[in-house]
């Protein structure tokens, strides 16, 4: 529906984008993400046709924007801006009315079925009770809503967002982004540029990751927002795991932080524990897991951020060896974690820890499953390095277990 193909666009001597390629499918919703300044805005105005690449294309439908007239495009691309600060001197439905130019000739009146258009449009977008006030005198958040019910009059199957819930409290930008997937679903072919990465991770069929004017990750959200693209791209830290109830990935950012000088033990099993090892790693804690069965969410995780796991085969019980490592991690560690399922199997190897912390697992197996009494405190991940920094200095003792021992796997 929507292809875009190596474009480049330069301002004076500063090249702004450079060989950006995607395309988007009729009936879907990709978000464009990416720092300030990464060019986002620039990628719509170049879609919309209000810009001219200097190389590169972008089709509608398979024919060149820059082939169209810009009433043709209008007729096929209806965008609303990223600020709401324009100095209007109309009302909300006369700024509504204006989406329908596209489709009048320079003499013609409004038909019916233009009022039409208008009206269901302000009833979409919720602004059909401000219709008679003037722009200037609503909320910038009500600004941002009739300027997508004016996109929405212009009735066309493509629609671009700039920042679409940028000035919308938390009730109306989830409000907005079901509205845009509801016009999706009707086979709109939308792309919003949106800087809030849960939401846009929330609601976008594919998201295009840009920095510096380039694609740096495209396609499903949980592919293109990892702790890695996100630290290329943002030049931050974040925890990613993975929203309540959905696949969508969830990003938390870390604060700059003190590296945390802490061993920790981590026993329990699947996304709580795989989630528990990757905020302790990304804390500079050294970590170690197990006992887990192999091929266990936890012990893929371990294997990714090179930290020790004692496995055992799937399904083959926790044997002596495995325990005994598992038990020296244990002792040695300055903290026992619990997240998500421990069993029986496992609780000599939480008992060996002097301090036992249990993550909040929002539902999932957790420190409520693990044998009665082995938990203390229970706090939430992201409370997880800070809880563990709290805890006193490593001792020396006996049965210190150095880390990156062979598992007994
Ligand atoms: N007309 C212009 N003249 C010169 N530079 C420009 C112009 N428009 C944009 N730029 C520059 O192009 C780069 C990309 O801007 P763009 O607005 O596309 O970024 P963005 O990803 O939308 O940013 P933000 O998230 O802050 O809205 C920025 O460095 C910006 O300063």
């Amino acid at each position: 529906m929507l292809d875009v193909a190596d474009l480049s666009v330069t301002f004076g001597d500063q090249r702004v984008l450079s060989g950006v390629d995607f395309d988007v499918e009729r009936g879907t919703l990709v978000g464009l993400v990416g720092p300030n300044g990464a060019g986002k805005t620039t990628v719509l105005r170049t879609v919309k046709g209000t810009l001219e690449p200097d190389g590169g294309t972008v089709r509608v439908d398979g024919e060149p924007v820059a082939d169209r007239s810009a009433k043709a495009v209008g007729r096929l691309v209806a965008s609303t801006p990223q600020g709401t600060d324009l100095s209007f001197d109309f009302t909300v439905r006369q700024t509504v009315e204006m989406g329908r130019t596209p489709h009048l000739g320079r003499f013609d009146r409004m038909g019916e079925c233009d009022h039409t258009a208008v009206e269901t449009a302000m009833e979409r977008a919720s602004v059909d009770r401000f219709a008679d006030r003037p722009f200037t005198s609503l909320s910038g958040g009500e600004r941002q809503r009739v300027l997508l019910a004016r996109a929405l009059a212009q009735e066309t199957p493509v629609l671009l967002l700039d920042e679409p819930t940028a000035n919308l409290d938390i009730n109306h930008a989830v409000r907005t982004l079901e509205l845009v997937r509801s016009l999706v679903a009707d086979g709109k072919t939308a792309v919003a540029a949106i800087h809030d990465l849960n939401l846009a991770a929330r609601y976008c069929d594919e998201l295009v990751l840009l920095a510096d004017g380039a694609v740096r990750a495209a396609g499903r959200p949980s592919d293109v927002l990892t702790s890695d693209t996100l630290r290329d791209a943002f030049d931050a830290e974040t925890l990613v795991t993975t929203q309540p109830g959905t696949d969508a990935p969830l990003v938390t950012p870390l604060a700059e932080r003190e590296a945390v000088d802490r061993q920790v033990h981590v026993v329990g099993t699947g996304a709580p524990a795989a989630d528990a090892l990757a905020s302790l790693v990304g804390a500079d804690c050294r970590v170690s897991v197990g006992v887990v069965p192999a091929g266990d969410a936890a012990a893929e995780r371990a294997a990714d951020l090179d930290c020790e796991a004692v496995t055992v085969p799937a399904f083959a019980g926790v044997d002596d060896t495995a325990r005994e490592r598992a038990v020296a991690l244990a002792r040695a560690a300055d903290a026992v974690v619990v997240a998500g399922a421990v069993g029986d199997g496992n609780a000599p190897v939480v008992e060996a820890g002097r301090v036992r912390l249990g993550v909040e697992t929002d539902g999932r197996d957790g420190p409520d499953d693990a044998p009665s009494g082995l938990v203390g405190d229970t706090v939430p991940l992201a409370a997880l390095p800070a809880a563990v920094a709290t805890l006193p200095p490593p001792v020396e003792t006996d049965a210190a277990a150095p880390l990156g021992q062979s598992s007994t796997d």
